[in-house]
């Protein structure tokens, strides 16, 4: 399989190791704003000193004033504490916009790449892998917190380099106090990284109860959803599951921040005896006229300053950690996406298929949609030569849907092989092959675009070219009804979206948004399909389901003038629908389980002709009660 599924197993972290992950955000963050990045590390730099300066020069003055020196005499060191002061209250807020400068364009490039490496892999079963869409969304976290790091590396810089200047101070006063003070600062460190493990793997494994609550939260802002919601009665079961994942999550942090709490606590308790030592010490030395006050200052200040720089720069670290763990799953992401892009290039030796010419075919087609899961395909050999329409019919479960995923390379077969004009699928460009294909899926996406654009995406290439839009609406049969609408085809079509009457790229005055109904939608995703022109083969899953019969019966019309053109599967539930297709293939078991005309298989008298007799039975007997069994 070339989708990007190998989950990582919880509480591990994928990517590449700590030291990696910082070096390529540094270079990632530098390529993205060469010139503010250095600029913010020299001023972040700079105000790491000024505290420094700052307390010598105040040890100079208090000295002075206390030696009773005239004022003249004083301004020089005044007038230089006063700029010094000055600079360090500018410098936050200049660090500030810089950095948030820093974070908006490297959000840009960061989600640019994110979602990249989503799209690139060929399948979607990375999309329903639980342990991808928590890397997915730990690697998201990278997007918002895109300065993170930077801002984390440079605090932390900051902070040593404070903390070495006011030890260096500290220690012209008290050696002993000033390694002490250095020293404490090692199981702080060592505390802080041991919780941030613990706090990502609580994240890791509180991922599902994350995800169950983002789901049922999207699930309460649906209005389809909330017609059931209130009609069943189900805020009140949604509320209660809400609370239970959200009280799964609160624990799985208490539990963490009282650890932190347990470990801190006595951490705290320590610098404090040491700062309330210290300042006996000093008070006591001045007693003895072994300090000036200004070296009690200094000391006191620097002490002060110490601690507090080894609080900064451990917090500073642990937010390093934090947000290297995001980068390191946005990395895994992308590297995966990389990995997954060269292997369908690598495997794609042939360009793009030209023209069906041999037709398609599944050779002993094994499929389930995950190890250990129960067979969905069971060999499932068939054959769909150039120009023919298959039909495909089965009871609901069948695998019709998963052959079609199949045939777009949405997954791979487990064993057997697809082949098209006698190559295996997996020999072309996915995106050319692709291209090849027209669909309608049993569920169209229902886009929060503008009516045009929801057909129009069909070939994107196309998607502002109004009459090829026009046509293909004409076709599906929903022309009419898409010029109904306010906007007509610049209609949005999203009830939380408002766009210019002119279409989704300005226009002038706003036009309110709307929605259509289920088999107007349905015939949108028709319309999508007839965008591809070209395509070769048409793939019809389901395309008259919610249509009126009307609807249906044009459609029906439709379809059959396509089969002197187009190679077309159908895939429907309405026999009607079925007859005229060349070949009707019966799915059962994840089987072939017979194939032939309608008048065959009717002849046959197997499983179509009871599902056709059953559905005839359903129109003529007018007078049978209706029931559900
Ligand atoms: N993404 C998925 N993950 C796991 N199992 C799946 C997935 N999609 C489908 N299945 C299972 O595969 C089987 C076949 O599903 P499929 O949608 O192919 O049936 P179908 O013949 O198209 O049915 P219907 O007539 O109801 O549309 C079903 O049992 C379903 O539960």
């Amino acid at each position: 399989m070339t989708v990007p599924t190998g989950s990582p197993p919880a509480a591990e972290h994928p990517g590449p190791g700590f030291l990696r992950t910082v070096a390529r955000v540094l270079v990632l963050t530098v390529r993205v704003k060469p010139l503010t990045v250095p600029v913010l590390a020299v001023l972040t730099l700079a105000s790491g000193t000024l505290g420094t300066i700052a307390a010598l020069l105040m040890r100079t003055v208090v000295d002075r004033v206390q030696g009773h020196e005239p004022w003249s005499r004083l301004e020089p060191e005044v007038a230089l504490l006063a700029a010094v002061g000055v600079v360090t209250a500018l410098v936050p807020p200049c660090a500030q916009y810089l950095q948030s400068q820093i974070r908006r364009a490297t959000a840009v490039v960061v989600q640019d790449r994110l979602v990249d490496a989503v799209t690139a892999a060929v399948g979607i079963a990375g999309l329903e892998d639980p342990a991808a869409q928590d890397r997915l969304r730990l690697a998201g976290q990278a997007v918002s917190g895109s300065d993170q790091m930077l801002g984390a590396l440079l605090n932390t810089a900051q902070a040593v380099v404070s903390v070495a200047g006011f030890t260096a101070a500290l220690a012209a006063v008290n050696p002993w106090l000033a390694a002490l003070a250095l020293l404490a600062a090692v199981p702080r460190l060592i505390t802080q990284l041991r919780l941030n493990r613990r706090r990502a793997a609580m994240q890791l494994g509180t991922g599902g109860a994350v995800r169950r609550q983002m789901a049922v939260r999207m699930l309460l802002l649906d209005a389809n959803a909330g017609m059931e919601i209130r009609l069943f009665g189900l805020g009140g079961l949604f509320r209660e599951r809400l609370a239970a994942d959200l009280r799964a999550v609160n624990d799985a942090e208490r539990g963490v921040d009282r650890r932190a709490l347990s470990a801190q606590a006595p951490l705290a308790l320590l610098g404090a005896a040491l700062g309330a030592g210290g300042l006996v010490w000093a008070v006591a030395m001045a007693g003895r006229g072994r300090l000036t006050i200004g070296d009690v200052t200094v000391f006191v200040a620097a002490l002060a300053a110490v601690q507090g720089g080894v609080a900064s720069a451990v917090a500073s670290v642990a937010s390093l950690d934090q947000s290297a763990i995001s980068f390191r799953h946005l990395f895994a992401v992308q590297d995966e996406g990389r990995r997954s892009r060269h292997h369908a290039t690598a495997a794609s030796v042939l360009p793009g298929p030209d023209r069906l010419r041999e037709g398609v075919e599944f050779r002993d087609v094994w499929f389930r949609y995950h190890p250990g899961a129960p067979w969905i395909l069971r060999g499932v050999t068939l054959r769909i030569a150039p120009g023919e329409t298959v039909a495909l019919v089965g009871l609901n479960g069948a695998g019709k849907s998963t052959l079609v995923k199949l045939l777009c390379r949405f997954y791979e077969p487990d064993r057997g092989r697809i082949l098209w004009d006698g190559a295996d699928l997996a020999a072309y460009d996915p995106a050319r092959l692709r291209a090849r294909i027209g669909a309608v899926f049993q569920t169209p996406t229902r886009y929060d675009l503008t009516a045009g654009e929801n057909i129009g995406v069909g070939d994107v290439a196309a998607i502002d070219d109004g009459e090829r839009v026009r046509a293909a609406a004409e076709r599906a049969d929903v022309a009419r009804v898409v010029e109904g609408l306010a906007a007509g085809y610049a209609t949005m079509l999203s009830r939380v979206h408002v766009v210019g009457a002119a279409g989704a790229r300005g226009g002038a005055a706003p036009c309110q948004g709307t929605q259509l109904s289920g088999g107007q939608w349905q015939r949108v995703g028709l319309a999508r399909a007839f965008m591809r022109d070209g395509a070769d083969l048409l793939i019809l899953d389901e395309p008259s389901a919610g249509l009126d019969p009307e609807a249906e019966h044009r459609i029906r019309d439709g379809l059959r003038a396509l089969r002197t053109t187009r190679t077309a599967l159908l895939i429907s539930h309405r026999l009607a629908d079925v007859r005229f297709a060349d070949r009707i293939v019966v799915l059962a078991d994840g089987q072939v389980a017979e194939q032939g005309t309608h008048t065959e298989l009717l002849a046959a008298d197997g499983d179509y002709a009871r599902l056709f007799a059953l559905q005839a039975d359903g129109y003529q007997d007018s007078t049978a009660p209706i029931g559900i069994h």
